[in-house]
């Protein structure tokens, strides 16, 4: 985890955030004055059904669009201060994704996708592989190092996905229905293993679902309605 981090604060702070769209000339408010403070090594479920926003609200947190009403601090420093490249800093030092679909690269091994993002931020390639080992290791992939994703089945794929987030030892882990392509029996035990790595590793998360049952192994549920949290 990052050390530059002032004791006691929040690694997330949303004040107020709104965002709305045009959708066929009519206006849509998503977003409507959301507040929310996540603290460091603090696992946050984010509930709310299709269509509530929580992508939209993930999407904001990870500084990856503009648009938003409101103020954003990640790590301490205000999103709308900063220009596009202290962003990309702060997001590469900072966070970490795991999406629906897992998005790997197709012509690169699990050992090498989880590399990736690490030489990114200039690592060593022999600290990379060492980390991409271990993480790949303790989420059951120990022999599927030098698989492709297209060797893969679903539930590997998605873990090597969440061993490539947590690369770069991420304060935060943004997961968007991390598990929401995958049997229910597979989601159950990659979520397990994904919350013991959070855990372990003293990331803290928010993970967007709209499965109450998945909901319930976090830290704290939030949800969305009508554009605001209750
Ligand atoms: N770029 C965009 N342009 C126009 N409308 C958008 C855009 N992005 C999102 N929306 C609209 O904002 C609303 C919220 O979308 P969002 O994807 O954040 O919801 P969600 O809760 O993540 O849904 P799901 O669970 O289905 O993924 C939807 O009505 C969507 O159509």
């Amino acid at each position: 985890m990052n050390s530059s981090l002032t004791p006691g604060a929040p690694i997330v702070s949303l004040k107020e955030l709104k965002r709305s769209f045009e959708q066929g000339g009519q206006r849509i408010d998503v977003l409507r004055g959301v507040n929310l403070d996540i603290m460091p090594g603090e696992i946050v479920a984010l509930l709310g059904p299709s269509g509530s926003g929580k992508s939209t609200l993930l999407q904001a947190v990870g500084l990856l669009e503009g648009g938003f009403e409101g103020s954003i601090s990640v790590a301490g420093e205000r999103a709308e201060d900063l220009a596009t490249d202290q962003r990309t800093r702060l997001r590469r030092e900072h966070l970490g994704f795991v999406y629906q679909f897992h998005h790997l690269l197709p012509d690169f091994d699990a050992r090498e996708n989880v590399v990736m993002p690490q030489m990114i931020l200039g690592t060593p390639r022999a600290q990379c592989e060492e980390r991409a080992d271990s993480l790949l290791t303790s989420l059951g992939l120990g022999g599927r190092l030098t698989h492709r994703p297209s060797q893969l089945s679903g539930g590997e794929q998605q873990r090597v996905a969440v061993a490539r987030a947590l690369a770069n030892r991420p304060t935060l882990v943004l997961a968007d229905e991390p598990t929401g392509n995958l049997d229910e029996a597979t989601a159950d035990n990659v979520l397990a293993q994904f919350l013991a790595l959070v855990r372990g590793e003293g990331s803290a998360a928010l993970v967007a679902t709209h499965n109450e049952r998945l909901a319930g192994r976090m830290d704290r549920v939030v949800r969305l309605k009508d554009g605001v949290l209750i």
